[in-house]
C-alpha cells in the first residue's frame, strides 16, 4: 500500500501510479551505461578481443589489479531471496527485484556506487551461500537484503568468512547504524548514560537482534537490554520459539510480557510490527522517554498517538513523513563508499560504529541552508531533530571518511586514503544536488502549502497534476475549466479530485475586480473596456493571472496547450517584471550526476552585452535560492578573446559591466563550455576567476540555449527541467508545450516555492 502521511487526504501516490512508475519507458529502474567510448573498430577492439587480453593477464597475474581495470572497485551486488521484503514477508525472488533495483538506484544516486540485484531463487541457506560465493569475486561488495531471521545470520556469518569482500545484510547492520546515531543523540539530550540507560526491543529478527549486539558493543551494559518477540520477553529459560541467536541476548529476569518489559524502562525500540505498542505500555515508560517506532511502513505506535499520552517523549520512526526518521537510506550508500574506496575486505564492528558516531555527530552541526530552506525553519539539535535528513548533502563527505579510517585503523584496508581533506573534496563532487533540491522545493512547500491556479484545468494531465498535487499535500489547486467538462475528464480517467477547486471563468463572481484591473493596465494601450472582458471571461491564461495578481492565488501554472512565447505574452499583459529584475528563462539541466543552470533558455532572442549581464545576475539568484553557491561562465564560442567575433565581444562587454556592478558572485567569459565546465582545460587559464566548474552556463543567446539544451536532453540524456521563468513580480510557471502530470507538479511546486525569489 502507498504510503499516507497523516494529515494528507491521499496517499501520495495512487497503485495506478505506482505501477506506470515502473513500467514507462523501459520498464524497471536501472540500465547498464558504457563508460568507455564504442564508437571505432579500434574501440571495439580494445574494450573486448583482443585489447582485453592485456587485462586479463595483468589480473590473471595479480587479482588486486582487477580493481584498476574493471568495475569491482566501485560495484555492489544487491542480494535477495525475497523471503522478507520490506514488511510483507515471503514473496519470493523475482518480486523482490523492484525492491532490489531500488536499493540499487539508491547506491548510485547517494553514493556514485554502482551496484546490480540479484534474487536468488533458493530459500536452502547452502545454497544461496554456495551461489554467492561462486559469483562474487567480479563485485567489490554484497549488500545482503530482505533475507528472514534466522537464515540470514547463517548466510552472513558464512559468506563473511569465506569471501575478501564485505558482507553485510543491511537490515540487520544498517538499522542498527541508524538506530544506534539517534539513541547516542537523544540520550545526550535526555541527561542519561550508556551503562544507566535501560532498554526494551520488541522484535528479535534481523533488526532487533542486530541493533543489540551494536549497543553492546557502543557499551550499554547487556542486563539493561530485553528483547521481546511475538511470545513475549526473552529470558533466560525461556524454550518456546528460541533460537541461538535470540538466546544470545537472553536476560535473567521475572519479567514475561512486553507490558511489563515497559515500565519504567528509558528507551523503547519497535523493530516488529504495526500497532504492537499500546498507549498503556507508553504511559508506563520512565520520564522523557524514547521511543522508536521502527516497523515499515506503519509504526508500532505513530507520534499522534504517542503525544496523546505524553509530552516528554522523544519520538522517532521509519517514515519520512514524521521528524527523526531513522532509515537505513541514511547508511548503506555512504558506509559501502567508504569500505570501496579504502578496498576494504569486510565492514566490522568499528566501521560501523565509525559510521554511528559520524550520523550522530552531523546531527549536532548547525544545517546548511539546503537544508533548512527544506524545512521552511532551520531545525537545531533537539528532540525533533536527532539524526540528519536523508537529502543532507553533508552525509556523502561525513560517513565514507568515517568508515574508511575505521577501517584502516583496524587493517582490513588495502588501499588506505593518503590525504583524507582531499577524499572528503572528492567525495562532495560525487553527490547528485538536483535530488537533494528538489527534494527540498517539495519539503519547503509542503511545510507552507500554497494555492496553485492550473489555467488548463480541463486537460486531462493537467487534473492528474492537481491530484499529484494535493497528494503531496503541496497546497490547493485551482482548475479553471467548466465543472462538468473537469468532473467528466477526472471520471473518465480514474483521477480524485478530493481537495482540488474548479473555478469557471465565466461564473466566476471576481470578474468585475479581475476586468478593472486589466482596463487599469490596458486602456492606454489600445484596449477597450469590452476587450478586457472579453479577455478575463474567455481567456484562461488572463483570468488565471489575475487570481494571481489580486491574490486569490499563490502562483499559477499553464502552456500544456499554449506556446511558451504566447503563454508569456498573456501573461504579460497582466502581470509586470519585479521592479529593478529582468523577466527570463533558467532550464536545470541534470545529467551524469551533475546539475547546471542554463540562462536565458526562453525570453530574449539576441541579448545585448547589458542583457547579458542581467541574465547573468538572475540566474545567479535562482542558483543561490536553490541551494547553489554560483559559479557563472559567460558562454561564447571563444574562451577569453580567441577567436575573436561579435557575439564573444558582447560577452566580454557583458562581463566588463559585471565588474563595474560589483556583483557578489563568481563569474567569468568568455568562455567555450568545455572550459566552463571541464576543470582539467580550464587550468590551461591560471587567471579565470571561477575557482571551480561553471554551474550557470549564460549563453550568448537565445538560439544557443535553446539548441543546446534540447540536445543535451536528446542526445545526451539529460534531464531538463524548466526553462523555469523568473523575473515577474508573481511565481508564474510556464510549462513545455503537451507538458506531463509530472513536468507540470515539478513546476507547480518550483512556482509555489517562489523560485523566482
Ligand atoms: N526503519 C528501518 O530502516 C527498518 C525497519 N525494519 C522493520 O523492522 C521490522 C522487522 O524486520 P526484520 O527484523 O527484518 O524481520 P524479521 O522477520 O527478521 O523479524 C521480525 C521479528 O519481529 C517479531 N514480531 C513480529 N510480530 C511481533 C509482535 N506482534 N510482537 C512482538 N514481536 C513481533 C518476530 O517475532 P518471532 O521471532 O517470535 O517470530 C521477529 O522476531 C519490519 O517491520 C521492518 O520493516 C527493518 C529494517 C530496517
Ligand atoms: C528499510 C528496509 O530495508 C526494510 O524495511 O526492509
Ligand atoms: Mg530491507
Amino acid at each position: 500500500m502507498p504510503a499516507k502521511p497523516p494529515g494528507l487526504k491521499r496517499p501520495t501516490f495512487t497503485d495506478q501510479e505506482a505501477l506506470q512508475f515502473h513500467s514507462s519507458g523501459r520498464p524497471g529502474k536501472l540500465e547498464v551505461i558504457a563508460t568507455k567510448p564504442m564508437a571505432t573498430q579500434r574501440d571495439l577492439s580494445l574494450a573486448y578481443s583482443p585489447g582485453v587480453a592485456v587485462p586479463v593477464l595483468a589480473i590473471a597475474e595479480d587479482e588486486s589489479r582487477a580493481y584498476d581495470y574493471t568495475t569491482k572497485g566501485n560495484f555492489v551486488a544487491v542480494i535477495t531471496n525475497g523471503t522478507a521484503i520490506l514488511g510483507l514477508g515471503n514473496r519470493g525472488a523475482l518480486a523482490a527485484k523492484p525492491v532490489m533495483e531500488g536499493k540499487a538506484v539508491l547506491f548510485k544516486r547517494f553514493a556514485d556506487i554502482d551496484s546490480i540485484d540479484l534474487e536468488v531463487n533458493s530459500e536452502d541457506t547452502d545454497e544461496i551461500i554456495n551461489c554467492v560465493k561462486l559469483l562474487g569475486k567480479g563485485w567489490g561488495g554484497i549488500n545482503l537484503e530482505d533475507i528472514k531471521a534466522p537464515e540470514c545470520f547463517v548466510i552472513e556469518q558464512r559468506l563473511r568468512e569465506l569471501m575478501d569482500i564485505p558482507v553485510f545484510h543491511d537490515d540487520q547492520h544498517g538499522t542498527a547504524i541508524i538506530a544506534a546515531a539517534g539513541l547516542l543523540n537523544a540520550l545526550d539530550i535526555t541527561g542519561r548514560t550508556i551503562e544507566d540507560t535501560k532498554l526494551v526491543c520488541n522484535g528479535a529478527g534481523a533488526a532487533g537482534i542486530a541493533c543489540l549486539e551494536l549497543l553492546k558493543a557502543i557499551g550499554f551494559k547487556p542486563e539493561n537490554l530485553i528483547l521481546c518477540d511475538t511470545k513475549g520477553v526473552i529470558y533466560q529459560g525461556r524454550t518456546d520459539g528460541m533460537n541461538q541467536w535470540k538466546s544470545a541476548y537472553a536476560v535473567k529476569t521475572d519479567k514475561r510480557t512486553l507490558a511489563e518489559a515497559f515500565e519504567g524502562v528509558d528507551v523503547a525500540f519497535g523493530l516488529s510490527v504495526k500497532g504492537a505498542f499500546t498507549p498503556e505500555m507508553i504511559k508506563s515508560m520512565a520520564p522523557n522517554p524514547i521511543i522508536f517506532a521502527m516497523a515499515n511502513p506503519d509504526a508500532e505506535i505513530t507520534p499522534e498517538e504517542v503525544a496523546a499520552i505524553r509530552d516528554d517523549a522523544i519520538m522517532a520512526t521509519g517514515r519520512s513523513d514524521y521528524p527523526n526518521q531513522i532509515n537505513n537510506v541514511l547508511g548503506f550508500p555512504y558506509i559501502f563508499r567508504g569500505a570501496l574506496d579504502v578496498r576494504a575486505s569486510a565492514i566490522n564492528m568499528e566501521m560501523k560504529i565509525a559510521a554511528a558516531r559520524a550520523l550522530a555527530d552531523l546531527a549536532r552541526e548547525d544545517v546548511p541552508d539546503e537544508v533548512a530552506s527544506a524545512y521552511g525553519a532551520r531545525p537545531k539539535f533537539g528532540p525533533d531533530y536527532i539524526i540528519p535528513v536523508p537529502f543532507d548533502p553533508r552525509l556523502i563527505s561525513y560517513v565514507p571518511p568515517a568508515v574508511a579510517q575505521a577501517a584502516m585503523d583496524t587493517g582490513v584496508a588495502r588501499k588506505p586514503i593518503v590525504d583524507m581533506e582531499i577524499y572528503r573534496q572528492q567525495l562532495s563532487a560525487r553527490r547528485d544536488p538536483i535530488a537533494s533540491t528538489l527534494t527540498q522545493v517539495y519539503n519547503r512547500v509542503r511545510r507552507q502549502p500554497k494555492r496553485v491556479v492550473f489555467a488548463e484545468g480541463e486537460e486531462e494531465q493537467v487534473i492528474r497534476a492537481a491530484a499529484n498535487f494535493v497528494g503531496q499535500g503541496l497546497g490547493t489547486p485551482v482548475l479553471v475549466g467548466r465543472e462538468d467538462r473537469v468532473k467528466a475528464a477526472a471520471a473518465d480517467n480514474g483521477i480524485d479530485l478530493d481537495g482540488i477547486e474548479i473555478i469557471n471563468a465565466r461564473l466566476s463572481t471576481r470578474n468585475t475586480a479581475y476586468i478593472n484591473y486589466l482596463y487599469e493596465r490596458l486602456q492606454r494601450h489600445g484596449y477597450l473596456i469590452r476587450d478586457c472582458q472579453r479577455l478575463v471571461n474567455t481567456d484562461r491564461n488572463h483570468f488565471a493571472a489575475c487570481m494571481v495578481a489580486l491574490g486569490d492565488a499563490d502562483a499559477m501554472v499553464t502552456g500544456v496547450t499554449r506556446n511558451f512565447s504566447v503563454a508569456l505574452e498573456d501573461v504579460r499583459r497582466v502581470i509586470d517584471p519585479k521592479p529593478g529584475h529582468r523577466v527570463i528563462g533558467v532550464s536545470l539541466v541534470v545529467t551524469r550526476g551533475r546539475t547546471v543552470l542554463v540562462a536565458d533558455t526562453a525570453v530574449t532572442e539576441m541579448p545585448a552585452a547589458e542583457d547579458l549581464a542581467d541574465i547573468a545576475v538572475e540566474a545567479a539568484g535562482v542558483a543561490r535560492r536553490l541551494g547553489y553557491e554560483p559559479r557563472v561562465g559567460m558562454l561564447a564560442f571563444s574562451t577569453f578573446g580567441h577567436p575573436q567575433g561579435e557575439r564573444s565581444e558582447r560577452v566580454i562587454e557583458a562581463v566588463k559591466i559585471l565588474d563595474h556592478r560589483r556583483v557578489d558572485f563568481e563569474y567569468d567569459g568568455d568562455m567555450a563550455a568545455d572550459v566552463a565546465l571541464n576543470p582539467e582545460l580550464m587550468t590551461a587559464y591560471p587567471f579565470c576567476r571561477l575557482s571551480g566548474p561553471a554551474n550557470v552556463l549564460v549563453m550568448p543567446a537565445f538560439h544557443s540555449a535553446s539548441i543546446s539544451t534540447k540536445m543535451l536532453q536528446e542526445l545526451g540524456g539529460a534531464t531538463v527541467i524548466g526553462p523555469l521563468l523568473v523575473g515577474l513580480d508573481r511565481p508564474v510557471q510556464i510549462v513545455p508545450l503537451g507538458a506531463k502530470d509530472t513536468q507540470l507538479v515539478n513546476l507547480a511546486a518550483l512556482a509555489a516555492f517562489n523560485v523566482s525569489g
